[in-house]
């Protein structure tokens, strides 16, 4: 069965008229934690009060889990609500949240588009995992309608975005903290688990923006997560892509923490592209190394994103700007329309795998824009 005793991603449901609370994905299904487990802990609105247990805790509370939905199943069963009665919320109350760049395709790609006149890569790429801060308070869940930003666009020019675009990310969430001023330790000391990210993009209110400090109102106006996080445990680990030059001593590899994670991009219910998780460039334990080795603390409910998910072959790349060469080779789809960029009501989707373990899904629909008037 898919989300199977081997999945078990944690999320924050609610019952008509009851107040959220935390339980685990069994497939169709979803365990209520606080009357399954009896632990206050999954009372809370988030995942964060447990996820600040550490790793202890997480391998005790799976196995535990796993147990009662194997041999004491008669005994759980009415614990156990189906996915149609409940509403799924935010799963973690994000406290800061990262955005990284560890593509080389899609860092190429975009470089290529933004920069045609420069060298692709910018000289530090291959030295350091590149990211910028983003914006911890427009995170929303899966479903939460995304409306379409209007800015500036250009010198002198105001208006709905019309390049609005996605990017297809892995994210990961934070559980233990660390002490301002001390790097961080181990990665799975740190991060509980894994989410699915879109990584909302107005393309045309970035590259007017953006020099020299990074994408600032071209990525803060939506985040969507998936409403499942899936723990380390349940993902199958491969070694990272190999990388040149040697990274300094505090961004080695000390394990493997590639992930071996199919990613898809679905507009309105079709397939568009399929991007590798396991060709990304820099590892997650390459991220957490690098956000924390300034001595910047770590909070539970931290959120830290891939970067958009490109793979070298075209039908692999994890953004539309990529799909369609910034708007000039514009995609065909099954119906027999192109796109270039999202229209308003395009469902965007992105759902994984990683071998029998499923991430579940992130969507949106696009919202028209404000009425523009007061920019004109
Ligand atoms: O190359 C640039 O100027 C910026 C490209 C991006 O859109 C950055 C971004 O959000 C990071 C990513 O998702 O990989
Ligand atoms: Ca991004
Ligand atoms: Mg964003």
């Amino acid at each position: 069965m898919s989300w199977g005793i081997d999945n078990l991603p944690y999320g924050v449901f609610s019952l008509p008229g009851q107040e959220p609370r935390v339980g685990v994905r069994y497939g169709d299904k979803v365990l209520d934690l606080t009357a399954a487990l009896h632990d206050e802990v999954f009372a809370a609105p988030s995942l964060n009060p447990f996820m600040a247990r550490g790793r202890a805790a997480w391998r005790d509370t799976r196995a535990l889990i796993q147990e009662k939905l194997t041999s004491d199943l008669s005994v759980v069963e009415r614990h156990l609500i189906p996915l149609a009665q409940v509403e799924l919320h935010m799963p973690v109350e994000v406290a800061d949240y990262v955005d990284f760049y560890c593509s080389l395709e899609h860092a190429s790609n975009v470089g290529r588009m933004f920069r045609p006149d420069a060298e692709p890569l910018m000289p530090n790429w291959r030295h350091l995992p590149v990211g910028y801060h983003g914006r911890s308070g427009t995170v929303v869940v899966s479903g939460t309608p995304v409306r379409r930003p209007q800015g500036q666009l250009g010198a002198g020019v105001f208006g709905p975005c019309r390049k609005l675009d996605v990017e297809a990310e892995l994210g990961f969430v934070v559980g233990v903290p660390t002490e301002m001023g001390t790097p961080a330790g181990e990665f799975e000391d740190h991060v509980f688990g894994v989410t699915l990210v879109n990584d909302w993009s107005a393309r045309d209110i970035q590259s007017w923006e953006y020099r020299p400090l990074g994408p600032f109102l071209a990525k803060s106006f939506a985040t969507s997560v998936s409403p499942w996080v899936t723990p380390l445990e349940a993902l199958p680990r491969i070694p990272g892509r190999a990388q040149d030059p040697e990274p300094l001593p505090y961004l080695r590899r000390k394990a493997d923490w590639g992930l071996d994670i199919a990613v898809e991009i679905l507009l309105n219910g079709e397939v568009v592209a399929r991007p590798p998780y396991a060709e990304m460039y820099w590892t997650p334990d390459q991220m957490l190394a690098h956000l924390t080795v300034n001595g910047a603390a770590l909070r539970t409910g931290d959120l830290f994103a891939s970067g958009t998910i490109s793979g070298p072959e075209r039908g692999q790349r994890g953004s539309f700007i990529e799909l369609t060469w910034n708007g000039t080779d514009p995609i065909k789809l099954g119906s027999g329309e192109t796109r270039t960029f999202l229209e308003d009501g395009d469902t965007v989707t992105i759902r994984a795998t990683a071998g029998d373990v499923t991430l579940g899904e992130v969507s949106g629909t696009v919202a028209q824009a404000l009425d523009v008037t007061q920019g004109a």
